[in-house]
Formats: structure tokens, C-alpha cells, sequence
């Protein structure tokens, strides 16, 4: 928990420090009002008092009221201060960390979780500062400082404090041992409502079209009624301490008169007075002890869940990526657009299989390589690895004549133009699209835009739409079809003026006519960039200058698509399930 505090600003700190002296400043003043009132006690009693002392005494009281809550604004502006800049940092941190994030890490927290520890996990730590720095050190030092004044005024009195102080140390630890796991419990709760949430609404139109509405509800239900019994077991059990505590302290105040009225019946006339006097100080001393414990409670119904928060940003804060960067800009100098797997296995975090076995070619400046084989046969995997979405387990990657390992990312990436199986649009426009990120140069102008538009044959469409190339784009591209995200993906590849072109199966939501004319367009207008293709038509790579053909993450094939239709079997299965007579005898 204290950890987390490592990240808080030397002003942070400073202003920290100036309100905890406007803190003691408040306690002493609230621990002055019993002072004047025992004046104020003993002028009424005392005969032949002035009505202006008492006027006096009254004054200063007030004016020691209105420092308290003068204090008390103070305290409250800072703590608001530090723990939104705390919370706005934090936001930004974590944000940072999770994007240099490998897959790997990203799989192990899951986004949902990730998503809740920026979120709700930070509101969490909020809360605590804000009225941690009010609560947790003004209780001790209101305490303490109680306790002080009220030593040695009756031993009577501070039995019965100290009982009543008992009696609220065993209650606050009963709750406590009940409630803490409870609290701790809540923040996994959470994240498991928000997965089940992000499935529902990411997957909603297939929810819709299977009937599975009832199905979806039960799982939420299921999420939401663990979560909302443990809220309300905390609450409750909280709920009973409240009004035990008023009661301790209103049992507490009737004891000390109760013990005063003995003590004032069996005292000398003159010592009557006195004990009078000291009986309303203590009251209101013993009052403010019991105040301090009710703020002792308030905190340990917060650091709990705040401090599983803390654990679980201070997780993601202190992992460090498994992908880390190299150190080189370029590669070996002649070379460019080259890849070379050499004797590539590859097994995925904390999976038992190796999904790619020995796995070896190599790809000239230029040229097309094309990646076939069924369905979970490890193409997406291995063409995963040269972006270095996860790193090669055994073997070496090569980007001309370099492990791709040793490259600084920034330079890996803008050799790369990369286009997902499944198409990603940002919120924005055509052109914020087709123009994204960065790639070392200038920024693309409108011509570079419209021309890389063109070649993924685009143009039509968005000159069609109400803005052309402004024509808006909403988050994850969904007022725009399948076919017509995937050829602004492709856009974006092209517009990037990569070396090396990666499509993971990028043209499977095109027609087979937009499928050839696209690349046909691309051999045309992007010769001597060299292409990586994973694709589910032959069609899509026949013309590929290699084929690399994977059964079960082994290379059982590699050549040109007629060698191949010559020596190898898989590829001829799926040749001959794809095309005619005439196109095979072709
Ligand atoms: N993140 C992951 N963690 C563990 N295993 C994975 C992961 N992603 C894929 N796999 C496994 O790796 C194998 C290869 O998957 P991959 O996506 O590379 O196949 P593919 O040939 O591209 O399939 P498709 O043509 O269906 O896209 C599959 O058996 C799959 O279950």
C-alpha cells in the first residue's frame, strides 16, 4: 500500500506537509472549545460575574469554531488537489505501461481487468487520499491529544473512557475480521462484472441474432449478485457500527455525569464547583476521543479496498514488458526489405505445444511470400512474430540480415506496414485513418492519403461518403462495411510507405474481383516492397513468388504454386477444393 506513495510529487508532499500543520492547527482548535466553556461554567456559577466576561469567553469560543472550519476548507482544498493530480498521474502511468505491453502481458491481466485498475482501482486511491489525509491523521493526533487533557482530571472518569474505548476496539476488530476479506474480495468482483459487460457488449449483435439475450442476462446476474452481496454485506456490517458507536458515546457521556453526581454529592460545598466544572471538560474531551475512533473506523472501512487497489496498479506498474527493445536503427547495410526465419519454433506463454516447429525461409528484397494451410495451422503466429507481437521461443527472426530482437521498436515499425486479420479503425476521420501513426518522415499529405486510398481500391466508396476524406469514422469503424474497413486498413499500410508489407489474411472480406485488382495495384505501385501474406484463397497468392505451406506448425511445403502443386500434397488438396480444371491446368 505504502508503495504506491512513491509516486507522489515533491509538491505533492509539500502540500501534504502544510496541511498537516493546518490539521493540528484545527484539532487544537477544536480542543480549545471545552477550555471556554469550563470558563463560561465557572463565571455562570460564580457569583457577582460580569455578563461581558462571559460575552468574552463566548467570542472566543466562536472564533475558535469558525478557525476550525476555516482549517478544516483548507485541509479539505488540499486533499482534493493532491489526490486528483495523484489519480491524474497514475491514470497516465498506467496508461503508458499497458501500451508498452507485449501480447503477453496483456493476456495475463486481460483487458477488462486492465481496464478496472485504470479506472475504478484508481478512484479507489482517490478516495483514500482525499479524506485519508482529513481522517487518518487527524485521529491519532485528536486522540492522543484528548487523552492528554483529560489524564489525571478523575480517575472515575477515565475508567469509564477507557472502557468505553474497549468496548469499541473489540467491536471495530469483530467487524473487521468479517468485513476486510469481504472488501478485498470486492475489486476481483468487479472486474469479473466489467468482463462479462465488454463481452455483452462486443459480442451483442450475435447475441441478438442466437436468442441469447436471457443466456447473456443470467451470466451479468450471476456477476452482478456477487458483486451487490458483497456490497451489501460490507454495508451492512458497516451500517451496525455507526449507531453503536453513537451509542458507546452517548453511554459514555451519561456514565461521566452519572460518576459526576456521585462525586459532586459526596464533596465538600467548595470542591462542588470544581467538580462541576471538571465534569463538563470531561465530557466534552471524552466526547472527542470517541470522535477520533469513529474516524479510525471510517479509515479502515477504506484502506482496505484501497490497498487491494494499490496491489493491483502497483502489479501493472511494476511489470516489466517481456518484450523489451533493441538498440539498432538499421540493418545490415545493402540490405533491404529481407526476412529470414531461421529454425523458428515458437510456443506460446505458459502453453505446454509448440505451435510453430523448425520453421525456416527467406524472403528477398521485393518479393511476395505467402502463407497457406488450415485452419490453426500457426500462419497468424508466425507472421505475428516479425512485428514482434511475441518473440520467436527458439530460432531467430531476421529483418535484413538483424534479429528482429535487436532492433529499437520505433525503427522495426516503421519498416513494417502491418494490416490485422481483423480490421482496427481509430474514432476519426478517413484521412486520420489512412494517415495513422507515425513512420519516421514527414507527415503523409493529401495526395499520399488519396493515392494509398486508391490502391486499396477505396476511392469510390469514400469519395461517396457526405465528407470524402473528412467523412467521419466512429470508434472501431462501425459506420463503415467489413470489406470497406479492411481496404482502409489496407490504406493505411500503404500509405505508410513501409519496406515490408505483413497481411495477415487482408483480403478475406473482399470480392475476388476487388481481391485482383487490389493486388494488381499494389505489385504496380509498391514494386520492391516486399509482401508477407496470409491468405485462405489460392487465388489470393498464387502468384506469390514463394509458398510457404503449415500443417499443425510445420513447414510441410515451400515453393512456387506450380512446383508445389507438383510436390506437395496439402497444397494440392486445397488447390484442387478452391480451383477448376482450367485454372489448376493454368
Ligand atoms: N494467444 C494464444 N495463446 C495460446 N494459444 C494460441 C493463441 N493464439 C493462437 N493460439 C493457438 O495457436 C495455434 C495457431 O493459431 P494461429 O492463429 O496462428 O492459426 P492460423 O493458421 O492463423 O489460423 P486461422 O487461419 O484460423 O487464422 C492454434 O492452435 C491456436 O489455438
Amino acid at each position: 500500500m505504502l508503495k504506491i506513495f512513491k509516486y507522489f510529487r515533491s509538491n505533492e508532499w509539500i502540500q501534504a506537509a502544510v496541511s498537516l500543520v493546518f490539521i493540528v492547527t484545527q484539532v487544537w482548535l477544536d480542543l480549545k472549545l471545552p477550555d471556554y466553556m469550563a470558563d463560561i461554567t465557572r463565571l455562570v456559577q460564580t457569583p457577582g460575574s460580569a455578563m461581558s466576561d462571559i460575552w468574552e469567553q463566548g467570542g472566543y469560543m466562536l472564533l475558535c469554531a469558525l478557525g476550525s472550519v476555516v482549517s478544516a476548507v483548507i485541509v479539505g482544498f488540499f486533499a482534493a488537489r493532491i489526490a486528483a493530480s495523484f489519480a491524474q498521474r497514475l491514470r497516465s502511468m498506467l496508461f503508458a505501461k499497458v501500451d508498452s505491453f507485449s501480447m503477453e502481458e496483456i493476456n495475463r491481466f486481460s483487458t477488462s481487468s486492465l481496464i478496472t485498475r485504470s479506472t475504478n482501482d484508481i478512484t479507489q486511491l482517490q478516495i483514500l487520499v482525499t479524506m485519508g489525509l482529513q481522517l487518518i491523521v487527524k485521529a491519532p493526533i485528536m486522540a492522543v491529544w484528548a487523552i492528554m487533557k483529560i489524564a489525571g482530571k478523575g480517575f472515575e472518569w477515565s475508567m469509564a473512557t477507557g472502557a468505553a474505548v474497549l468496548i469499541l476496539i473489540v467491536m471495530i476488530a469483530c467487524i473487521m475480521a468479517f468485513v476486510i476479506p469481504k472488501f478485498k474480495k470486492m475489486q476481483t468482483l468487479t472486474d469479473n462484472l466489467n468482463q462479462v459487460t465488454r463481452e455483452n457488449l462486443t459480442g451483442l449483435r450475435v447475441v441478438r441474432a442466437y436468442n441469447a439475450e436471457s443466456y447473456q442476462e443470467e451470466k451479468f446476474e450471476q456477476a452482478n449478485e456477487e458483486l451487490t452481496g458483497t456490497q451489501l454485506f460490507t454495508s451492512r456490517s458497516m451500517s451496525a457500527m455507526m449507531p453503536v458507536m453513537s451509542m458507546v458515546m452517548s453511554g459514555l457521556s451519561l456514565a461521566i455525569y452519572w460518576i459526576g453526581a456521585y462525586l459532586i454529592d459526596g464533596a465538600q460545598a467548595l470542591d462542588k464547583l470544581t467538580i462541576f466544572s471538571n465534569m463538563v471538560v470531561f465530557s466534552s474531551y471524552a466526547v472527542q476521543v470517541i470522535m477520533s475512533f469513529m474516524m479510525l473506523v471510517m479509515m479502515f472501512i477504506l484502506m482496505p479496498r484501497a490497498s487491494v487497489s494499490a496491489k493491483r496498479i502497483n502489479e501493472v506498474l511494476d511489470t516489466e514488458p517481456t518484450i523489451t527493445d533493441g538498440s539498432l536503427t538499421e540493418g545490415q547495410p545493402g540490405l533491404v526489405g529481407e526476412v529470414e526465419f531461421k529454425h523458428v519454433s515458437f510456443k506460446y506463454p505458459d502453453a505446454e505445444e509448440y505451435v510453430l516447429q523448425d520453421v525456416s525461409f527467406s524472403v528477398k528484397h521485393g518479393e511476395t511470400i505467402a502463407f497457406i494451410g488450415s485452419t490453426g495451422s500457426g500462419k497468424s503466429t508466425l507472421i505475428n512474430l516479425v512485428p514482434r507481437f511475441f518473440d520467436a521461443t527458439e530460432g531467430e527472426v531476421l529483418i535484413d540480415g538483424v534479429n528482429v530482437k535487436n532492433y529499437k521498436g520505433e525503427a522495426l515499425y516503421n519498416k513494417i506496414g502491418y494490416v490485422p486479420q481483423k480490421s482496427v479503425l481509430f474514432r476519426g476521420s478517413v484521412s486520420s485513418n489512412v494517415a495513422y501513426g507515425e513512420n519516421g518522415k514527414e507527415p503523409a499529405p493529401a495526395e499520399q492519403i488519396e493515392k494509398a486510398v486508391a490502391i486499396a481500391q477505396g476511392t469510390e466508396f469514400v469519395e461517396a461518403m457526405e465528407d470524402g476524406y473528412y467523412a467521419e469514422i466512429s470508434q472501431g469503424g462501425t459506420n463503415v462495411s467489413g470489406g470497406q474497413k479492411q481496404r482502409l486498413a489496407i490504406a493505411r499500410a500503404v500509405c505508410r510507405n513501409p519496406e515490408i508489407y505483413i497481411f495477415d489474411d487482408s483480403f478475406s472480406a473482399l470480392d475476388y474481383k476487388t481481391d485482383r485488382v487490389l493486388r494488381n495495384a499494389l505489385k504496380k505501385e509498391t514494386a520492391g516492397v516486399t509482401s508477407m501474406i496470409v491468405a485462405q484463397r489460392i487465388g489470393t497468392i498464387m502468384d506469390a513468388d514463394q509458398i510457404v505451406v503449415l500443417d499443425e506448425g510445420k513447414m510441410v511445403g515451400k515453393g512456387t504454386h506450380k512446383e508445389l502443386l507438383e510436390t506437395c500434397r496439402i497444397y494440392k488438396e486445397i488447390a484442387t477444393s478452391q480451383l477448376s480444371e482450367e485454372e489448376l491446368a493454368s
